[in-house]
């Protein structure tokens, strides 16, 4: 299957490159880059060199010609492909926030006008796998939303209030540098940011009442000096008490068989580079704190990117996410 990468200069565009490259079924053959037409992926992404000669090619919307693409613009700019491509029989995934909200909701938060606005399925298979099985095109969610609401999922009809606190590496914020990514800025310190405001908290409270639960929600994100990953620590006050043990075993039982969920201490380093999101749990009575790990880039995009491909076009789910994570 021909796989097109619009945005392919990027982090998470790189981290497409780079996972499909162990796919069985998918070659990536387009990749897109504005500002880079005509120059080898590698040299934007040199760690890529011998795996890879593709070329950054700028085609219109109209023009791109694969089977599949994955959308990894920002947000706004992937509402100008989609229908493009779904008219010619291309299915997509985009990456972007411009369909994970209903349309009031998006462009109150976003502050912008969605100009092709249509409902999609929400790519958390764990969550909802069911709506991403045979769709033609499929909405990625936010890197916060995804490691937050794996953590809380399981207690989320028991819970009255979850506060949700992450931890951030620096590679979430994309490639373009600012001041808020200036090494003496990020280095040696923990910043946060948007304590109470944060656009993906419209997300996380989204996929709380898909899950049955009217819990009041609440988010603060922090920069902190790594390059890749998130840990949020979720705070769930339940209705009831809960013990230990009734606790551990409701995340066994809503988590077993998914390939992509380990009921494990969370550590940035042990899911470095790969989609698994790890999770564990400590319960005081009414107060459940649940920690995820996840990596942002993978799990928190592109490889969750692909996950949602392989289940749209009915391949293993894990096919090329299967490299193992690179700790330390
Ligand atoms: N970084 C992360 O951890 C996560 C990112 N995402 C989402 O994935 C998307 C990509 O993020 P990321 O890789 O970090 O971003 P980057 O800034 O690193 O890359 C953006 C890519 O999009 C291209 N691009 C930018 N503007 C446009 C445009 N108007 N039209 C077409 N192409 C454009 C850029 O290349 P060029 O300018 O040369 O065209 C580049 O290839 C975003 O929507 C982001 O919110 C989602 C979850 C996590
Ligand atoms: C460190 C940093 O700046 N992180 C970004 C993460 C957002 C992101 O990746 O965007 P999506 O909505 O596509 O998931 C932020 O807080 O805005």
């Amino acid at each position: 299957m021909d796989v097109a990468i619009v945005g392919a200069s990027g982090y998470a565009g790189g981290e497409l490159i780079r996972l499909l490259m162990t796919h069985p079924e998918a070659e990536v053959t387009v990749a897109t880059s504005r500002a880079l037409e005509g120059r080898p992926v590698t040299d934007q992404h040199p760690h890529l060199r011998g795996y890879t000669d593709c070329v950054f090619t700028n085609p219109a919307a109209g023009d791109i010609e694969a089977d599949f693409a994955f959308l990894a613009v920002p947000h706004t700019a992937a509402m100008n492909y989609v229908s493009p491509l779904l008219e010619r029989g291309i299915r997509v995934v985009d990456l972007s926030a411009d369909y994970r909200l209903p349309r009031d909701v998006y462009e109150r938060i976003y502050g912008v006008s969605h100009t092709d606005w249509f409902e999609a399925p929400y790519g958390l298979p764990e969550i909802s796998r069911e709506g991403v099985k045979n769709a033609r095109f499929v909405s990625n969610p936010g890197c916060f939303p995804t490691g937050a609401t794996l953590a809380a999922a399981p207690l989320a009809p028991h819970a009255a209030h979850v506060i949700y606190d992450s931890k951030t590496g620096v590679s979430g914020a994309g490639d373009n540098p600012s001041a808020t990514t200036h090494y003496p800025n990020v280095a040696d310190g923990i910043n946060p940011y948007k304590w109470t405001s944060h656009r993906h908290l419209a997300e996380m409270k989204q996929e709380l009442a898909r899950l049955g639960s009217t819990a009041a929600c609440y988010f603060t994100p922090h920069l902190v000096p790594v390059n890749r990953g998130i840990l949020t620590t979720a705070h769930i006050l339940l209705d009831e008490p809960m013990g230990q043990e009734e606790v551990e075993a409701l995340y066994r039982e809503f988590y077993r068989g998914e390939y992509f969920v380990r009921l494990q201490r969370p550590m940035l380093s042990a899911v470095r580079g790969s989609n698994f999101c790890d999770i564990a749990v400590e319960s005081e009575g009414s107060r459940v704190v649940a920690v995820s790990a996840i990596d942002n880039l993978v799990k928190g995009a592109a490889g969750q990117a692909i996950q949602n491909m392989n289940i749209m076009c009915g391949y293993a789910e894990n096919a090329g996410l299967t490299v193992p994570p690179c700790l330390p």
